[in-house]
């Protein structure tokens, strides 16, 4: 069984690489950084560092990787002959990985089992974007291909932070992790992923996720950030910010509860174990690195906007999320390009018109009021609106 796998970065060399791996999966890496590539096809071997309470190591081999920039035709030749395809590369790479996929279903054996495609992005419902890519990339052949694949989405967690440069291919993660994938798309074959659980329906598992451990994990980013605090774990070891990235989880876990009937209790508990990984302070992450792409995060259904929206439209309290919008706002990262245009549009665009183009939120929406508040008290700070 082959597996290509799109990203040979963090999270796809720490864990979704070592699970395909554990699955008994030949793996093939593609990616686009050339030094990336020559380091992994130098090893034969890497090893996932774990760290903090009950932590092991595990070593990955039968790897190789390509780099589909220069040579896209091998990785079209792998995907054509694969029996799975992930991706970890980024809800925005995924129009540019949709196109090689799309040629390796061309040139498939329509008689071999359908390929089993999962994107693995933080974002909601990530591989029928990427499916939509494919088939705006493949034009009227679409419809050929259709026979020759399924798709999935998932969810993934694990924190796995940015690795010191030069550091080589081994990786450094947290213990926990959980890879939900919807389990009908596959009738009777699903893939064989021991560490992952396969689930009926993935809304209630992908949303208690981002809206959980991304709200929140983010939230400590932005509050941390904003009182010059440099690592999560640091972050979250300061009382007043932790009571606001509690207050805010408790409002996510309001909308969970009303909307999927998630038992509070269980919400409860499982807030407590994801306020347990970000203190783990043998992990060197930084707020810079859970707050990048503060634009992404601010868009209309991610990890802020999304819950407040809904949470709004029920009547639910969300005081606390658009809080964490305004630590958001003053997030200000000149080595990130999204906060580099982040604070132009504050400075250069008047309040709503920055709130409706950043959040999508129509004007009329009962939280666009509330989000303008915060957009003016953050451009009264910069002299600014
Ligand atoms: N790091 C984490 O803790 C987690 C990350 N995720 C998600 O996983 C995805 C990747 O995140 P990370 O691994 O942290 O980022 P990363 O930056 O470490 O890895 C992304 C990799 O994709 C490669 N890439 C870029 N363009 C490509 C292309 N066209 N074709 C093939 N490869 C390409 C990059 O060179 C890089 O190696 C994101 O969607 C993120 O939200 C999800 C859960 C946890
Ligand atoms: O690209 P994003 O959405 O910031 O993804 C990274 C996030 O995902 C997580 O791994 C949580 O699963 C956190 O480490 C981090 O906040």
């Amino acid at each position: 069984m082959k597996a290509v796998h799109f990203g040979a970065g963090n999270i796809g060399r720490g864990f979704v690489g070592l699970l395909l791996h554990e699955g008994g999966y030949e793996l093939v890496f593609s990616d686009v950084a050339a030094p990336l590539v020559d380091a992994i096809n130098a090893v034969d071997s890497y090893t996932v560092h774990e760290v903090g309470d009950a932590a092991r190591d595990t070593v990955v081999t039968g790897f190789r990787a390509i780099n589909s920039a220069e040579h896209p035709d091998e990785v079209i030749e792998e995907v054509a002959s694969a029996n799975v395809v992930t991706t970890a590369v980024g809800p925005t790479i995924l129009r540019f990985v949709a196109p090689h996929i799309v040629a390796g279903l061309a040139l498939r054996d329509p008689s071999s089992p359908p390929l089993q495609v999962m994107a693995c992005e933080n974002a909601i419902n990530a591989t029928d974007v990427l499916r939509d890519l494919m088939k705006e990339s493949a034009g009227d052949a679409w419809e050929a291909l259709t026979a020759r694949v399924v798709f999935a989405n998932t969810a993934v967690d694990r924190i796995v932070p940015a690795q010191p440069e030069g550091g080589g291919v081994d990786v450094t993660v947290e213990p926990f992790y959980e890879w939900a994938i919807e389990r009908p798309p596959f009738g009777d074959e699903p893939p064989v992923i021991p560490g992952a659980h396969f689930v009926e329906d993935l809304a209630p598992y992908i949303e208690r996720k981002l809206f959980t451990v991304n709200t929140g994990h983010a939230t400590t980013a932005y509050f941390g950030a904003q009182a010059g605090m440099d690592t999560i774990a640091a972050a979250l070891a300061d009382e007043a910010i932790a009571a606001r990235v509690a207050a805010t989880l408790e409002e996510t876990s309001a909308l969970l509860e009303a909307k999927h009937g998630l038992d509070p209790a269980d919400l409860a508990s499982y807030r407590a174990t994801i306020l347990g990984r970000f203190r783990n302070v043998a992990l060197p992450d930084t707020v810079w690195r859970v707050g990048r792409q503060p634009l992404r995060k601010l868009s209309r259904h991610e990890r802020f906007v999304g819950p407040a929206a809904e949470a709004a439209e029920r009547g639910l309290s969300v005081d606390a999320l658009v809080a964490a919008i305004g630590a958001l706002l003053a997030f200000d990262d000149g080595e990130d390009p999204q906060a580099v245009d982040l604070q132009r549009m504050l400075r250069e665009q008047d309040a709503a018109s920055f709130t409706a183009a950043a959040t999508g939120l129509e004007p009329q929406h009962p939280l666009f009021a509330k989000v303008v508040t915060v957009v003016e008290a953050r451009q009264a700070e910069i002299g600014a609106g």
